[in-house]
């Protein structure tokens, strides 16, 4: 039985408190997701925007600030000089004055990356109002990349409906939220950066599946090719990890139909981490398998940052946000 993020981060009992800044932090959504991180022991929050509309939030749940439900208004918050000040150090070889770094910080998603940055918070979480353009361009420009990433990508996690039948397991999906055209090359980059995210969050060894509409060949085109060379160039640089494609979601999914397209596979039919070809087929697959399967779907959660940044759809619950606290956590203590 796979563990939800919020009970896989309770396992762990992690030694401090994760403290998670949200960007959004009026939107209802977020509030009673933060608040009810907070009351599970998950995570501190930091609620960032107007103080006087996040106040006003939280007091319509029934809440109000503490020790670990801060509210920080980046127009007024004693903070936002020195993050000027950090960001102008970053961002001035792009021509960033000081006046634009002063502005840039008074933002709140720009803001709630800088709180990670600087170590006031362990990860950041955004994007039930802003698109994932707005967030994920502050989190590569703030937080950065990993040290030992080539890009930055993303990927889903997907969560089976209780009682579901015939071979519905956890899977993550990648990437679905951030690359629009990956290359062969990129293909692979993500493939194996997913590979760790599944062992992290999904605490199972990946079966990697490429996906495309061709299984082994069956059809010929370019987009095809591309899938295959990502594969190929995945399988030089990770022998050790199980991965095989190209293949259809039906032959990477259904054992029956695996074994028919790609008899002799043992990832055919069972995949549980699903490299879609183009943003296109991701996002949209993401949300067919949310919307019409049932599937639980967490994200974008965002890899290769040097520090957690994540961001969620616009369409989110407030349940989605408390995972997302979770996710976030998780990947603090990961990295
Ligand atoms: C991520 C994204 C926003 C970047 O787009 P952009 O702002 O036009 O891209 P830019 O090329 O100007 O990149 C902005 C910065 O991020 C960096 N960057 C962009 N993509 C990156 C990646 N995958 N990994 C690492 N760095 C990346 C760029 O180098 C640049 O850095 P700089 O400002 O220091 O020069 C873009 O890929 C995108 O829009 N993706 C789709 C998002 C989306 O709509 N998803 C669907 C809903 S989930
Ligand atoms: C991930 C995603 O599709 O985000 P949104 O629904 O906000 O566009």
């Amino acid at each position: 039985m796979t563990l939800l993020p919020q009970e896989l981060l309770k396992s762990k009992a992690p030694s401090s408190r994760p403290v998670i800044s949200l960007c959004e932090g009026s939107d209802p959504r977020i509030v009673a997701g933060a608040l009810a991180a907070h009351q599970a022991d998950l995570a501190n929050v930091i609620l960032v925007g107007d103080a006087d509309a996040v106040r006003a939030e939280l007091s319509s749940q029934g809440a109000s600030e503490s020790e670990g439900v801060q509210v920080h208004d980046p127009l007024t918050s004693p903070l936002t000089s020195k993050f000027a000040a950090e960001y102008h150090d970053l961002r001035k070889h792009k021509g960033v004055d000081e006046a634009k770094a002063l502005t840039a910080v008074q933002t709140p998603v720009v803001y709630a990356a800088m709180l990670v940055r600087l170590g006031h918070a362990t990860g950041t979480v955004g994007g039930a109002v802003l698109t994932t353009g707005d967030i994920v361009r502050s989190a590569i420009q703030v937080i950065g990349m990993h040290k030992d990433a080539a890009m930055v990508s993303s990927f889903f996690l997907m969560y089976p409906p209780k009682n579901a039948t015939n071979g519905a397991r956890a899977m993550l999906y990648s990437d679905c939220g951030l690359v629009i055209d990956p290359s062969a090359q990129e293909l692979s980059e993500i493939a194996k950066a997913s590979s760790k995210s599944c062992r992290a969050l999904l605490e199972t060894e990946p079966k990697i599946g490429f996906l495309s509409f061709s299984t082994k060949g069956s059809a010929k085109h370019t987009a095809v090719s591309k899938v295959a060379e990502g594969l190929a160039l995945f399988k030089e640089t990770a022998p050790d990890i199980e991965a095989d494609g190209e293949f259809q979601f039906d032959a990477a999914f259904v054992p029956s139909v695996g074994e028919r397209k790609a008899p002799g596979s043992s990832v055919a039919g069972h995949a549980n981490v699903m490299i879609f070809p183009n943003l296109d087929a991701g996002n949209i697959g993401y949300k067919i398998t949310q919307r019409l399967g049932g599937y639980m779907a967490i994200g974008p959660v965002m890899q290769g940052l040097a520090k957690p940044a994540n961001d969620l759809s616009r369409g989110c619950i407030a349940e989605d946000v408390t995972e997302m606290i979770a996710v976030t956590a998780l990947q603090s203590l990961n990295q």
